[in-house]
Parts: C-alpha cells; sequence; structure tokens
C-alpha cells in the first residue's frame, strides 16, 4: 500500500479544493493520544461470522458490492450486511462461485429485502459475476485460498485482488499521475483483520500497511473535525447534494487527502505519546462516529468503488 501512501501525499501536495489543516490535525491528534476510543468490528451486529471459510466468502462478497448507497435515500451499508448474513444462513451455498455468476438484478434486490432497483445494480451484478468466475478459475471458487496465497500479507492480497478482479482496481489519474486508493480491496483485508480478530483467516503480519478507506463518510467527519479546510465552490457543492464528478480534481482530492490526513493524525498521535496506532482503527473511530451523525452533509459520486 506504499502507492496509496505515496499518491495520496502528492495530491495533498498539490491539492487545491481540499486542504489539510495542521491545527486540525494536532487538535484531533491531541484529543486521541491518550487513549483511542475503541470500536468494536461489527459493533452494529449486523455480519455473518462463522469463524470459518464461508465468513471469507462472505466478506470478499459484501466487499465486491460494498459502494454507493447514497442515490437511494434510505439505503444503507446496513442492509448491504444483514441481507447477505440472512441469504447465507438461509442457504449455505448461495455464495458459491457458480450461483455468483448467475444472479440478476431483481434476485440481489431480493437478497436485500429492497423493493426498487439498486443504485448501480447492473453493475453490482456484474461485479458478483466476475468475482464467481475469477475465483472459480484461479482460486478453486473459494475467497480463502486466495487469502491463504498471500502468506499472512494484507500488502498481498490487496496486490493480489486488483491483479485479479478489474472492478476492484480503484485507481484515477490525476493531473496526470496514476493515484491509487484500492479501497474495497484493503476493507476486504481489513474486515478479515476484525472479524477474525487478527487470528487464522484474518492473521497478517503488515496490517499497519493498510490505510484508511476513502469513502464519502470519513472525508465529511475530517472536515467537522476541522481536519479538512474545502474551498468554498465545493463546499457550497456538497451542501447543495450537487454530484462531485468521478475522477475530478475536487473527487480525488476529497478521497487522497483523507487518506493522507489520516497518515498525518497517526503520525502526530506517535510524536505525542509514542503510541503506534494504526490506520485501520483510526477509520473506523471515525466511519463509526460519522454514520451516527445525522447532520453529516457527504460528498456525492456515482462510483463502483466506494
Ligand atoms: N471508511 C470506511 N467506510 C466504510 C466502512 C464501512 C463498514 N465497515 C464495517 C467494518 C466493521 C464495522 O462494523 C463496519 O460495519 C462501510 N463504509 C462505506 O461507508 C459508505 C456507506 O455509508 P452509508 O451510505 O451511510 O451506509 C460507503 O462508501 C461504504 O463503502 C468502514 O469501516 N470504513
Amino acid at each position: 500500500m506504499d502507492g496509496v501512501r505515496a499518491t495520496s501525499a502528492w495530491v495533498a501536495s498539490q491539492s487545491s479544493h481540499v486542504t489539510i489543516d495542521p491545527a486540525g490535525i494536532e487538535k484531533v491528534a491531541e484529543t486521541m493520544k491518550d487513549s483511542i476510543p475503541k470500536v468494536e468490528w461489527d459493533f452494529e451486529g449486523i455480519h455473518y461470522f462463522d469463524n470459518g471459510p464461508l465468513t471469507v466468502q462472505y466478506l470478499f462478497v459484501l466487499d465486491a458490492l460494498n459502494f454507493c448507497f447514497w442515490p437511494d435515500e434510505e439505503l444503507t451499508y446496513d442492509h448491504l450486511a444483514a441481507g447477505l448474513k440472512e441469504t447465507l444462513q438461509n442457504n449455505k451455498s448461495a455464495f458459491d462461485a457458480d450461483r455468483l455468476q448467475k444472479y440478476t438484478g431483481p434476485e440481489l434486490r431480493k437478497m436485500l429485502k429492497w423493493p426498487r432497483p439498486l443504485p448501480l445494480e447492473d453493475e453490482r451484478v456484474r461485479l458478483l459475476h466476475e468475482v464467481g468466475l475469477e475465483l472459480e478459475r484461479s482460486f478453486e471458487g473459494k475467497a480463502s485460498k486466495l487469502v491463504e496465497s498471500c502468506q499472512k500479507s494484507a500488502a498481498k492480497l490487496v496486490a493480489l485482488i486488483s491483479q485479479h478482479f478489474p472492478g476492484f482496481r480503484d485507481h484515477t489519474v490525476y493531473r496526470g499521475h496514476q493515484v491509487f486508493l484500492y479501497k474495497r480491496a484493503q476493507i476486504f483485508a481489513a474486515d478479515l483483520w476484525g472479524s477474525f480478530k487478527g487470528q487464522q483467516h484474518g492473521e497478517f503480519n503488515d496490517i499497519e500497511s493498510v490505510t484508511m478507506f476513502a469513502d464519502y463518510i470519513v472525508p465529511a467527519v475530517l472536515q467537522q473535525l476541522g481536519v479538512l479546510k474545502f474551498s468554498t465552490a465545493l463546499s457550497d457543492a456538497i451542501m447543495a447534494n450537487v454530484e462531485i464528478h468521478s475522477a475530478s480534481e475536487e473527487e480525488v482530492e476529497l478521497r487522497a487527502c483523507s487518506v493522507h490526513a489520516v497518515e498525518e493524525i497517526r503520525e502526530s498521535i506517535h510524536r505525542k505519546s509514542g503510541k503506534q496506532v494504526l490506520s485501520v482503527e483510526l477509520d473506523l473511530w471515525l466511519w463509526a462516529f460519522g454514520i451516527q451523525c445525522s447532520s453529516l452533509q457527504h460528498h456525492r459520486t456515482l462510483s463502483i468503488y466506494y
């Protein structure tokens, strides 16, 4: 994930619509330096977990579809996590590789108990098929085999996923330079680590290499905490729910500056207290804070990446 860190830092150094306020970084680091409020993975109680390879399959399907809920005002990530959980509880073979290749939009809707078409439903179906096909072709149909082949390295896992599954190649071009964010591939590694509590399928010797996951909730939280500052034009567009186009300068800056800001908070905590916290832990705290905050106004980008 060195590529994610380096390219996000570069965007932050060029950025004009979004800036990182050093005073905001220091303030947040100061409040967190003694103890980072611990947020338990699955604090919501909505995820499937059976301590075995089927959980790995569940998490991979979950993170293949873990993007863009906002276009439907009532749909949230919780519907996805809980809907897929119930599907698997009712039928243990629901996420077998051959089944994944055959799902239709209406079937996916039924899994999520959603009465109308899902946002980017055709893309969600295409990505499910892609996951099924490539798991079958290269990993005996099992996401657990994919994870096992990475020898407890989260960095290798993210690289392997992006090599095999085009839908996870979350990258863009900013002022002529390629920028890597890999949100869903990284969150899959973090979900394994969190759910298996760093053991078995979730044991990684390099979990510190994972960055925050550049979604649409954490940038808004960082702004609310005074860490990120937005230009007036960008701020007005977000407040007015104007779509920020994927790969626009504004969109890339929102995501990359969030990655870099979380790295700076982590480093500042280390300088202040000697404590080594993980970007994954900071991310979960920030995200959990954000979804509990009803007034949070986030940016709106149509994207399969987040
Ligand atoms: N940075 C970051 N972004 C995250 C998550 C998670 C869920 N992680 C699970 C892992 C353990 C916990 O128990 C969580 O349940 C979802 N998202 C993103 O949020 C957005 C959905 O928002 P809304 O429309 O309000 O439901 C969407 O972009 C989605 O991809 C996270 O952890 N970090």
